[in-house]
């Protein structure tokens, strides 16, 4: 029997926040910083690749947490958007993380731990996911944990997706991408610096990264993604090995950019794009992202016409 397929996309969101945003010409630490041009968005890495997808036209579920007392600006940013809301209520606020971008490109994060998860809801997660693989086969899970969120039971979510045949992506970072690696999902997206952290060499190399890489896709992890900033990424896919540079743009925030390269990567899977068409695109996904502040499509012939311009290489 064929296996149904199915055109919607899944992004799971556990720790979402709300991004302060501000530039400034430099930031002094140790000192008063006056910050101009400040805004806030509804965000965290799964709600940030849901709103990329949902902009290029893919319909789009979230779910995840939602701290109860300041859901209403995340309610807000899925019903622009045309995104379904299946995020499920905890008691507390989701965080706010302050992001704060220096003329010269430079961004400063600061990211404030979350709401904690009561073990009811863990629980209204799992069958939620549950009932999402009746209807979708793509799962996008990104960002980091909350307090009440093991490791492990996000491991056990993963493995439950993959269990019943669907495909997960996945980036997150620390101990929640070394026990995710271990439940095999289709694809893993750490950048650099995470992908190193997790390799236990400080500063990891592509051949390095490559060497592990291949050791995860004997495992059973089909594509391994290193993002790598300003020097593009690469992809390990079926033994092939390959390499995009990231397009020359003006930068205003790198706030998102590894959320839009992930949810081009998804994209390029519901389209049924080869591997090379998906990698371009989502890299000239991403570029736009750092020369915007937030994430979201607003340009899509921008992005299309940059396509043809993204070098790819194997490497
Ligand atoms: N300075 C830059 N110039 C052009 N493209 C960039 C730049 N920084 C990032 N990008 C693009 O964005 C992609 C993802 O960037 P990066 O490796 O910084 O992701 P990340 O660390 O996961 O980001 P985040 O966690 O903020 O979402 C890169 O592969 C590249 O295509
Ligand atoms: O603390 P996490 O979950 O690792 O990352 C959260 C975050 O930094 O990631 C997004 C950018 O990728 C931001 O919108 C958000 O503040």
């Amino acid at each position: 029997m064929s296996k149904k397929i199915f055109s919607g996309v899944v992004a799971v969101c556990l720790n979402p926040a709300l991004d302060v945003t501000g530039s400034l010409a430099s930031l002094n630490s140790g000192t008063l910083n006056r910050v101009s041009d400040s805004d806030v968005f509804a965000a965290g890495k799964g709600i940030n690749v849901a709103k990329v997808l949902a902009n290029l036209g893919a319909q789009t579920t979230v779910t995840g947490f939602l701290g109860e007392e300041n859901a209403n600006a995340f309610e807000r940013l899925f019903s622009d958007n045309k995104i379904i809301d299946a995020m499920i209520r905890v008691p507390g606020s989701c965080r706010n993380n302050i992001k704060l971008s220096q003329h010269d490109g430079l961004t400063t994060e600061i990211n404030f731990p979350g709401f904690s998860v009561p073990p009811s809801a863990l629980d209204a997660l799992g069958h939620t996911l549950s009932r999402l693989a009746q209807e979708h086969d793509l799962f996008v899970i990104s960002g980091s944990l909350p307090s009440g969120i093991s490791p492990v039971r996000l491991a056990g979510w993963i493995h439950f997706l993959c269990s019943l045949g669907k495909t997960v992506y996945f980036d997150s970072s620390g101990e929640a991408l070394s026990s995710g690696i271990n439940a095999k999902p289709a694809l893993i997206k750490p950048n650099q610096e995470e992908f190193s952290e997790w390799l236990g060499e400080p500063d990891g190399s592509i051949t390095d990264f490559r060497n592990y890489s291949q050791r995860l896709m004997a495992t059973g992890i089909e594509n391994v993604v290193v993002s790598l900033g300003d020097e593009g990424a690469v992809w390990l896919r079926h033994g092939e090995w390959i390499k995009c540079d990231a397009l020359d743009v003006d930068i205003v925030s790198t706030v998102g950019a590894g959320d839009s390269l992930l949810a081009g990567f998804c994209w390029g899977y519901l389209q049924g794009w080869s591997q090379q068409k998906t990698f371009r695109f989502a890299i000239a996904l991403s570029a736009s992202a750092v020369s915007q502040v937030g994430v979201g499509v607003s340009d899509i012939t921008d992005i299309t016409r940059r396509v043809s311009e993204v070098n790819l290489s194997p490497i």
